[in-house]
């Protein structure tokens, strides 16, 4: 085969992708004009799910007819919550029996239960569909309780299905976890809870996740979601995944970075991978009935190649002994097994597929498939050798059970690549002959979620050395990286440096946040003291909204922070740990916010600026300090106010600028938002408040006992808020609906401890 006929069929299989990316990834235009009423049916859709044999026969009219139900809907407490236990037991003893008559009522055994499968009760499942709890009033209440505990960041809405992969991602504390397609992020909340599980308040994880999308808009929503978080364990870049960079030390770093690097060798390696690939998404029909319209076999076929690729990345990141898990919200077997199949031939012994059977019992699930067959405008094709040499362009071998890739995992070929001869046999139909029945599919009739469906692989050892070198290769083709970037985003490219090949970009802010430039190059010359590389906005010569992420090493502002909040270095190092962008540095030189990494994050962030930041990051570290300017400050003022976010991570190492209330006074200020020094229904807590320093300050709830044997050792059920210091007197400085919510939850608690002091 000539090169031009090879070229030829990349750039349409490329072009076929990208359609196929785009129609998964594009969102339906929801004005009037636009909108097309859902049609339930598809009969292509009915046509390719029967002869591939996903559900028996018997079962395929149930299987219709709950795809063609709304989807209920499902939501986490989440688990690092300060009132993780106050609202599952609002969930278990309240609502589940409140509105059970409501449950009756429309047919359903219960209103809502807790996922079977999901540990400690924390997940349920609401046999009303999102809409329906939207629009019925007795439901009110629970919707209203829904609303503000996930605007709050308590509770997260999330489909069921899509909280299984983290579950059988084995995940421990000290993790470095790869969440190669993070957006919107659902799962990497859920990885970043089970990290944060174990610590102790205040005490930082020793792992991390690096959530990362290529679509920087997707990961800009998250990123606003992050906040709720209170993570300082978390960095979202937008690389594709399938060009990830290594972050390669080559052995160029000094011995102390080389030691920070440790853990990762001479690479950025990762202990867990989550690989949950963009899709045709047929699982999701019940959430998104647009689907229906827009289903065919091309969408799964044209995906196929992205997600070997992105899978093969995710491996090749992965250490070894590490545990990555390939999932899709497709039933699609193209999509699916085909993909699994494809990976391990590529992978020869150096990755297994796991069973997991054991694990998790109560969630029903189904054996991957051994047999499928390909469609696409031709028809049917049991094997490669049945499709016409002008289909192949969208038809790949890797697609068919057997595969038949031993040219292409020698690394020499690729899989767009045409065999012309093939032996006889191979026009029966084909059984894949690996562990496919280890993978797990998810039908929506099993219990009434969407579809989906999972493969839990383990690293054994290192891939095959062809595959490091094909994965070498894509990665960095830097300018290859940065143009399909710039087809996507608008992007600030670093100037490459002498000797490091391209170097790409970092933080999404919005664009009212927007600094001059001038400002921001004067202010890059200030803050930019890692090794004095300069960032210089490549793209249409303007910054676009997008600025680098620069360490603070400003020592006034640290000292001053470090000396009017009485935090000890050695408990809690702030040098090294805060870092800023420049869209949060004012024309004049002011920072304005500040963020905290966790030592994890801190490492790769110095790994990615001594290797001439690959990285896109877009997001790192939790925003713990704000600028808050007031014409109450003094010369001794801290200018800057701990945020809301920030405030669980640093108040165990706080000395200083804390006052302690009893619920009266707490509840006093939640309610009047600022309260006046003479006004505290506790006179001596006024007279502390009026002895604390002007600015930024911390109320503690403490009980009755604990008031006057200052300090109170903070624990994880401490509750703080964040108030400023003036005058005359005390304000908190934290949003309506916080105090709504913190009002209500201490309601809650003090009927409880009426009630079992009743009992
Ligand atoms: C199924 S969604 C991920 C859902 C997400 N894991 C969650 O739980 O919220 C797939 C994501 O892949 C992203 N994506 C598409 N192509 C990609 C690529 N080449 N590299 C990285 N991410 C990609 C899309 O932007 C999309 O957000």
């Amino acid at each position: 085969m000539g090169r031009r006929g090879r070229r030829h069929r990349g750039t349409s299989n490329r072009n076929q992708i990208e359609k196929s990316r785009e129609d998964v990834q594009k969102p339906l235009k929801s004005d009037a004009s636009n909108f097309q009423k859902p049609i339930w049916s598809n009969l292509d859709f009915e046509d390719y799910y029967k002869e591939q044999r996903i559900v028996k026969a018997q079962e395929w009219d149930l299987f219709m007819e709950i795809l063609r139900k709304p989807l209920p809907a499902a939501f986490r407490v989440n688990s690092n919550g300060q009132f993780c236990d106050d609202l599952r037991l609002k969930l278990e003893n309240d609502f589940m029996k409140s509105l059970q008559a409501e449950a009756v009522e429309s047919g359903e055994l219960e209103a809502i239960k807790p996922l079977p499968w999901y540990p400690n009760n924390l997940a349920w499942h609401s046999n009303f569909s999102r809409k329906e709890i939207r629009k019925n009033q007795t439901l009110e209440r629970f919707h209203e309780f829904l609303k503000l505990e996930t605007e709050v960041g308590n509770m997260t809405r999330q489909e069921s299905v899509s909280m299984v992969p983290p579950l059988f991602l084995d995940v421990h504390p000290d993790h470095f976890i790869l969440d190669m397609c993070a957006a919107p992020g659902s799962k990497t909340f859920q990885l970043l809870e089970i990290i944060h599980e174990s610590s102790e308040p205040g005490s930082l994880p020793k792992g991390m996740v690096v959530a990362n999308d290529v679509d920087y808009k997707r990961s800009n929503l998250f990123i606003h979601q992050t906040k709720r978080t209170c993570t300082t364990n978390l960095m979202v870049t937008n690389n594709e995944g399938q060009h990830f960079p290594n972050c390669n030390t080559k052995g160029t770093l000094s011995k102390e970075a080389s030691e920070i690097n440790h853990h990762t060798s001479n690479h950025l390696l990762f202990d867990r991978v989550l690989c949950d690939v963009p899709c045709s998404g047929d699982g999701t029909l019940r959430k998104a009935p647009d689907i229906w319209r827009r289903w065919n076999s091309g969408s799964g076929n044209g995906l196929h190649s992205l997600q070997v690729v992105l899978a093969m990345r995710g491996l090749s990141l992965l250490k070894v002994g590490g545990r990555m898990i390939y999932s899709t919200c497709s039933m699609n077997p193209i999509e699916d097994e085909a993909v699994v199949a494809e990976i391990l031939r590529r992978c020869g012994c150096s990755v297994e597929l796991v069973d997991v059977s054991d694990r998790l019992p109560e969630l029903i699930r189904r054996p991957g498939l051994k047999k499928w067959k390909v469609h696409d405008r031709g028809g049917w094709y049991r094997s490669y050798k049945e499709v016409p040499k002008s289909q192949r362009d969208g038809v790949l071998k890797s697609m068919f059970p057997s595969g038949k890739s031993d040219k292409d995992s020698t690394g020499g070929g690729n899989i767009y690549e045409e065999i012309t001869s093939l032996s006889s046999d191979e026009s029966a139909e084909e059984v894949c002959d690996l562990p496919l029945e280890r993978c797990m599919r998810i039908l929506p009739h099993d219990q009434n979620t969407g579809g989906f469906f999972i493969a839990v692989l383990h690293k054994v050892s290192p891939l095959p050395e062809f595959q490091e070198k094909i994965n070498q290769r894509r990665n960095f083709s830097t300018r290859k990286t940065i143009n399909s970037y710039e087809a996507v985003s608008d992007t600030v490219v670093t100037k490459p440096e002498e000797g490091v090949e391209g170097v790409v970009l970092e933080v999404a802010v919005s664009e009212k946040e927007n600094t001059s430039e001038e400002g921001i190059v004067e202010l890059a010359k200030k803050l930019d003291d890692m090794g004095g590389k300069r960032e210089v906005p490549l793209i249409q010569g303007k910054w676009k909204g997008l600025y680098p992420v620069v360490f603070l090493r400003d020592e006034t502002v640290i000292k001053g922070i470090k000396s009017f909040y009485g935090i000890k270095d050695e408990l809690f190092p702030l040098y090294g740990h805060l870092v800023t962008r420049n869209s949060d540095i004012s024309s004049h030189g002011n920072v304005k916010r500040i963020y905290y990494v966790s030592k994890a994050v801190k490492d790769i962030l110095e790994l990615n600026f001594a290797v001439g930041k690959p990285l896109k990051i877009s997001s790192v570290g939790l925003q713990m300090f704000e600028k808050q300017s007031s014409k109450e400050c003094e010369a001794n003022c801290c200018s800057f106010r701990i945020t809301s976010e920030g405030l669980p991570v640093i108040l165990p190492y706080m000395t200083k600028q804390i006052l302690y209330a009893t619920m009266a006074d707490f509840k006093n200020l939640l309610q009047h938002k600022s309260i006046k020094f003479l006004d505290f229904i506790h006179p001596q807590i006024g007279e502390k408040a009026e002895e604390l320093a002007l600015g930024s300050c911390v109320m503690v709830l403490v009980d009755d006992t604990q008031l006057g044997s200052e300090p109170v050792k903070v624990n994880s059920s401490t509750i703080a808020i964040g108030c400023w210091k003036g005058k005359a007197s005390l304000t908190v400085m934290v949003t309506t609906l916080a105090c709504h919510q913190l009002i209500q939850r201490l309601s809650d608690r003090r009927s409880k401890e009426l009630e079992n002091a009743e009992n």
